[in-house]
C-alpha cells in the first residue's frame, strides 16, 4: 500500500470516529493484495463508540490508559458513603461479605472497631448504601464506554489510607489490577475510583505510569519492604524506572477511570488525616472467566482462597473464579457469562 494513500485513509477514519475496531480489519482482494478501502487501523482498541466521550477524551484513554472526570459524584452522595463507612467500622452494621483490613502496622491485638483502625473495606456489594456508588448513572455512563452496555460490578473498595506511622506501610506498591481478576478480555474491564476529599501527594494520591496499559500483565510479588506489607499488596519489580510517574491530584467527587493493566500505586500518607476514596471494578458481562492455575496470577488464588473459605465456608477445591462468581453483581443490562 502506498504511504500517502494510507495516510489519507488514517485521517478519514480519525475524522469519522468509527466503530470500535478491536483489531486491524484488513480485507484481501482476490489477487491477494490488501485493498486500501477496507483497511481499518486499530484506532480505538480500548474505548467504544457511544457518543459519551469526546474524541479528545477517547484518544487520551487510548494513549494513556486512564481518564479523569472532574466533579462527577456529588458531595451529598460522598457524605452518605462516609457515614455508612463509619457505621461499618464501628460494627453498627455488618453487611454480608464485607472484608475489613487493618493496616499491617497495627497489631491484631490492638485492633478496636473504629474508623481509625481500618485501612480499607472491600466487597460491600451487599451493603445497599455503599453499593449505590456502583449504580450511580453518572458513573455507569462512563463505565459503559469501556465495558459495553451489559455491566457487572466485580469488586468494591472504600480505601481509608491511614496516617503513616513512619514505616511507609500506608504505601500501595505499583501494580496492575488485572493480577486480581481471573477474567478476560482485559479491555472490557475498567476501574472507577472517586476521591472523597482533596487528594494530593501529601496524603498519598494515585500515581500512574501513563501508557503502561499497552503492555502485558507483569509478574507480581510482595515487595521486600522493611516496615512490612499488607496482605495481597503485591508489587511489580521490573517496571520501566525511566517512565515518568504521574501523580493524580484530585478534588472531592473527581473520578478516574482506568484500565486493569495500567501500572499504578499510591504513596504514603504524611498527613494526620485518613485519606478516603471509593472504587469499583466493572467488566462487560460478556467477559469470561479464566483458570489462573499455572499462570502468574496463581499467587492471588493462593492468598485469596483462605479468605473466601473463612468468610463463605467454601470447600477446599474452590477456585478463584468460583469465589468471584459468587461476589459479582449485575449493575446494568443482562448477565451473560460472568
Ligand atoms: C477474586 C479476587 C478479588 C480480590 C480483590 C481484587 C482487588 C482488585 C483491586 C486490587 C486491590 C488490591 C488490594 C488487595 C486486595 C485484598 C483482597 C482481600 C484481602 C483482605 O481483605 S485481608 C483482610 C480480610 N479480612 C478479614 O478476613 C476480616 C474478616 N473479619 C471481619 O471483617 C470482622 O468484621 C472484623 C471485625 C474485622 C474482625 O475480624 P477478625 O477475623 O477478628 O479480624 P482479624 O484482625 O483477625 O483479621 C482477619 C484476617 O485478615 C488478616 N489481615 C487483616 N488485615 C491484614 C493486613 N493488613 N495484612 C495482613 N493480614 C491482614 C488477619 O491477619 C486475619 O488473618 P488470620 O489468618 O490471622 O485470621
Ligand atoms: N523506592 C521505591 N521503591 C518501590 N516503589 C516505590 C518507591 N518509591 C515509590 N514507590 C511506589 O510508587 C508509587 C508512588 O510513589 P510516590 O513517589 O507517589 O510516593 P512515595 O514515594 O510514597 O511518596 P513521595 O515520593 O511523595 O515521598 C507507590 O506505589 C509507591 O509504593
Ligand atoms: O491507594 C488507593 O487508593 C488505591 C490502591 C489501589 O490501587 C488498589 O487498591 O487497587
Ligand atoms: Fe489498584
Ligand atoms: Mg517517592
Amino acid at each position: 500500500m502506498n504511504q500517502s494513500h494510507a495516510g489519507t485513509r488514517l485521517r478519514v477514519v480519525l475524522g469519522h470516529l468509527g466503530q470500535r475496531s478491536a483489531g486491524v480489519g484488513v480485507a484481501h482482494s482476490t489477487s491477494g493484495a490488501v485493498s486500501p478501502n477496507s483497511f481499518h487501523p486499530p484506532q480505538f482498541q480500548y474505548t467504544r463508540d457511544n457518543n459519551v466521550l469526546s474524541l479528545e477524551q477517547r484518544k487520551f484513554y487510548e494513549e494513556n490508559g486512564f481518564l479523569v472526570i472532574r466533579n462527577l459524584v456529588s458531595d451529598a452522595d460522598i457524605e452518605r458513603f462516609r457515614n455508612e463507612f463509619e457505621r461499618i467500622c464501628k460494627g453498627e452494621v455488618k453487611p454480608q461479605g464485607v472484608k475489613i483490613m487493618r493496616d499491617v502496622s497495627i497489631p491484631k491485638s490492638e485492633f478496636i472497631p473504629s474508623e481509625k483502625m481500618v485501612s480499607k473495606i472491600q466487597d460491600f456489594q451487599e451493603d445497599e448504601e455503599l453499593f449505590r456508588y456502583c449504580t450511580l448513572p453518572e458513573i455507569l455512563k462512563y463505565v459503559e464506554c469501556f465495558t459495553g452496555p451489559d455491566i457487572m460490578a466485580l469488586h468494591t473498595m472504600l480505601i481509608n489510607k491511614p496516617p503513616d506511622t513512619g514505616k511507609k506501610t500506608s504505601r500501595h506498591p505499583l501494580h496492575q489490577d488485572l493480577q486480581y481478576f481471573p477474567i478476560r478480555p482485559s479491555n472490557n474491564i475498567v476501574a472507577a475510583w472517586t476521591a472523597m476529599e482533596h487528594i494530593d501527594r501529601n496524603n498519598g494520591c494515585l500515581c500512574v505510569l501513563p501508557g503502561s496499559h499497552k503492555g502485558d500483565l507483569k509478574p507480581h510479588a510482595y515487595p521486600t519492604w522493611e516496615g512490612g506489607v499488607n496482605i495481597m499488596f503485591y508489587g511489580i519489580q521490573d517496571y520501566d524506572k525511566n517512565c515518568p510517574r504521574v501523580h493524580l491530584v484530585m478534588e472531592k467527587g473527581d473520578t478516574v477511570f482506568f484500565h486493569p493493566l495500567l501500572i499504578h500505586g499510591s504513596g504514603w500518607n504524611r498527613t494526620q488525616g485518613y485519606r478516603k476514596a471509593i472504587s469499583c471494578h466493572f467488566a462487560g458481562a460478556d467477559c469470561h472467566y479464566i483458570d489462573v492455575k499455572g499462570t502468574s496470577q496463581e499467587i492471588t488464588e493462593r492468598d485469596y482462597l483462605p479468605i473466601g473459605k473463612k468468610l463463605y465456608g467454601f470447600p477446599d477445591d474452590t477456585r478463584l473464579q468460583d469465589v468471584l462468581r459468587f461476589q459479582v453483581r449485575l449493575v446494568k443490562g443482562k448477565r451473560i457469562n460472568l
